[in-house]
């Protein structure tokens, strides 16, 4: 139950965040003269970069910098928001981190179980002044079913006109929501949950929750992984709002070895190349480069021939493989054990030169084996540079082998032969060259080679990572992840009924289990945020006939606004879609189609491709629409959407984009699995 709240608490609560703004202003200000004085201070660069990102952090947290306050049974009172300010250094804190044990409270209290909390108040700003203040006192005989915590605001914020870009829930998290956030960070976390559960929501929460309680992760890093550079862009505000700048946002292609993605592959093939045994593939590959000789190689150098045997060859290559170096690195080993094998060649028929068979000295070369001028000129002549002012000196010490040795590395007949040995590699000609461009599903597979010929050895990995809609994900792209994240700390989020690759997952263990074995834990997300009832229960046919087993989350509100289907025909769906799209005033609307149709629907509705999130109408494909939301929603040829190869899926993704409405326009007869839909009458 709501307390009535006078104008004189507001009054209060408007002094007090006053205080707190003017705290955070003197701050600014202060961060603000150190980097001025750092970067003054000749050369000071990393000090300049500490106090460059708290001028940043100071700025990200403006909106909303304060939003609740606990009233604790033994008088205390506790201000929470988005950072900690304190008067001094060892004053009680004038505002609490949400992050802090003491804040918990403030997401995980209900009135059963009060936590010593009397009463939780949240505090409405817009700008710096305080609009609304809203009581529940947490008294166990008012307990009402305690599900949904702070119940007005969180329903106010999901109700609420979307901007095209993500808002941070800090001040509405629910307690299954809390509850993953603060998750210890050791091994894999996995948190599972159908649309809208606030899964994206609450793996950037996370992230902000581990930099504050693991500071170490600032300087390992932390990186964001999603579905696209769209979604990052619109996910790209929540953490900055939260005071968290220093984090890496990436897609997979991002990640990988600097190829452009110009090319898509059908479904058959992203599929084939997701898998695995693509790995094992590739390894086989590198290896196939590497051969022992059947017959001796010969090797020109300095204009004699010298004959390499194929057992010397092959003893080589072993001696290489043997190290487990990858192939490029492996080669220099390769490369030493020949060069010696040639050098000590060298040195035989010099040898034979120099001394008769008997061991005697000829061409005026003296019997214990010192040098003349003419195994001087000889060796001169191979390479091997002799100081002669040193006098004469024993036959090839082992400056002279090492010279020799040089002087063969250089060479470039010995260098030809090498090459046809073990050819050095680039990722690209491992997996194939491919003249018509590269395509998303290559660049797991060109990381795995970078990998097998060790290049990348200067490849960035992370201290936790963040892996968002985790269900597309290849098994080829989880093996590039983990390549990235060396202590395996990770926070996955995704929903195997919206996976629309067709190399992406079903089973996380499945993808999972060769990287961490049971090293991985399962949270659920059971409360859908955004979705009112009405979609789902819309989408119900749909999930029943592809995830009968998936249970479907439970909306938190229903809008009485029913989701709608209009037939038309091929011809006349862009002008269909246009006159709908234009009588839509109110909020952003999102139009997802089939790719067969954005080239003409674009152009009958004058659309950007690629799309710009804060227009009033945006036009995408599902795949482009997964992790985004719209008020409105209209889905243009449901049917196109189902013939994809995982279309059920991607079906469902597209209903549940919408925070309010849902309208479909089929061409001809419904999809059966929509045909319960009612139909829009004109007018
Ligand atoms: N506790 C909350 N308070 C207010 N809004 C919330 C809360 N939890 C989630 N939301 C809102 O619900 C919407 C859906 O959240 P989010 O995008 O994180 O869900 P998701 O599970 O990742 O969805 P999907 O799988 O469909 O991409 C967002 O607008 C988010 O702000």
């Amino acid at each position: 139950m709501g307390e009535r709240v006078t104008d004189r608490e507001l009054a209060i609560e408007q002094e007090y965040v006053a205080g707190l703004y003017a705290r955070l202003d003197a701050m600014r200000e202060e961060a603000g003269e150190r980097l001025v004085a750092a970067r003054r201070a000749d050369g000071d660069r990393e000090t300049a970069a500490v106090w460059q990102a708290e001028v940043t952090r100071l700025h990200g947290v403006e909106q909303g910098l304060c939003f609740g306050r606990l009233d604790m049974r033994d008088g205390r009172r506790v201000y929470i928001g988005r950072l900690g300010l304190f008067r001094d250094e060892g004053d009680e804190p004038l505002l609490v981190d949400w992050r802090t044990p003491v804040a918990q409270a403030f997401y995980t209290a209900t009135a059963a179980a009060p936590q010593d909390v009397r009463r939780r108040r949240r505090i409405t700003t817009r700008g710096r002044t305080v609009v609304a203040v809203n009581d529940e006192l947490l008294d166990p005989d008012g307990a009402g079913d305690g599900s949904l915590v702070g119940e007005a605001a969180l329903l106010a914020a999901v109700t609420a006109e979307r901007t095209g870009r993500m808002r941070d829930i800090v001040t509405t998290l629910q307690a299954e929501q809390d509850r993953i956030i603060r998750h210890g960070a050791d091994g894999v976390l996995v948190v599972q949950g159908g649309p809208g559960t606030g899964k994206t929501a609450v793996a950037l929460h996370r992230v902000a929750y581990l930099l504050y309680t693991r500071p170490h992760l600032r300087t390992r890093g932390v990186l964001v992984v999603g579905p696209s550079r769209v979604f990052l862009d619109y996910i790209g505000q929540v953490l900055p709002g939260l005071g968290e700048n220093s984090v890496v946002t990436a897609t997979i292609a991002d990640l990988g070895p600097g190829v452009e993605v110009s090319r898509v592959d059908p479904p058959d093939v992203v599929e084939l190349k997701g898998r695995a045994v693509m790995a094992e593939r590739l390894a086989a590959a590198v290896r196939s480069r590497v051969r022992p000789p059947d017959d001796p190689v010969d090797v020109e150098f300095e204009q004699q021939l010298l004959r390499l045997d194929p057992r010397a060859c092959a003893r080589a290559m072993r001696r290489a493989r043997e190290t487990g170096l990858p192939h490029n690195q492996a080669r220099l080993v390769f490369e030493r054990e020949i060069v010696d094998v040639l050098a000590q060649r060298l040195i035989e028929d010099m040898e034979t030169v120099v001394l008769t068979d008997t061991g005697e000295a000829i061409d005026g070369g003296s019997a214990d084996g010192s040098l003349g001028e003419a195994e001087l000129r000889a060796l001169a002549a191979a390479g091997v540079l002799i100081d002669h002012d040193d006098g004469p000196r024993t036959l090839l010490d082992e400056t002279d082998r090492a010279a020799l040795r040089d002087s063969l590395i250089a060479d470039s007949g010995v260098r030809a032969a090498l090459d046809a040995l073990w050819p050095p590699l680039t990722p690209q000609q491992v997996v194939g060259e491919r003249a018509e461009g590269w395509s998303a599903a290559d660049i797991p597979l060109l990381d795995e080679a970078a990998a097998l010929i060790g290049e990348g050895g200067d490849r960035v990995t992370f201290g936790h990572v963040v892996v968002d809609e985790a269900q597309e994900l290849s098994e080829m792209a989880w093996r590039m992840l983990m390549r990235r994240c060396p202590t395996r700390s990770m926070t996955i989020v995704g929903d195997p009924a919206q996976t629309g690759n067709p190399a992406g997952t079903s089973s996380w263990d499945r993808v999972l289990r060769p990287h961490v074995r049971d090293r991985w834990r399962l949270a659920s997300l059971t409360v859908n945020y955004r979705t009112p009832m009405e979609i789902m229960a819309a989408t119900a046919d749909l999930l029943a006939a592809h995830h009968p087993d998936t249970p479907p989350p439970r909306s938190v509100r229903s809008t009485g606004e029913e989701p709608w289907r209009i037939g038309t025909t091929p011809a006349e769906l862009p002008t269909v879609v246009a006159d709908l799209a234009e009588a839509h005033t109110d909020g952003h609307l999102a139009i997802i189609a089939p790719s067969a149709h954005i080239g003409s629907l674009a152009a009958e509705l004058s659309l950007s491709i690629p799309p710009d999130l804060t227009g009033k109408v945006v036009l995408l494909t599902p795949d482009q629409a997964k992790g985004l939301e719209f008020d409105s929603v209209l889905i243009a040829d449901p049917a196109g959407i189902l013939a994809g190869p995982l279309g059920h899926n991607d079906l469902y993704v597209a209903m549940t984009r919408a925070t309010r409405r849902l309208g479909v326009v089929h061409l001809g007869q419904p999809p059966a699995v929509l045909s319960a839909l009612p139909e829009l009458r004109p007018g």
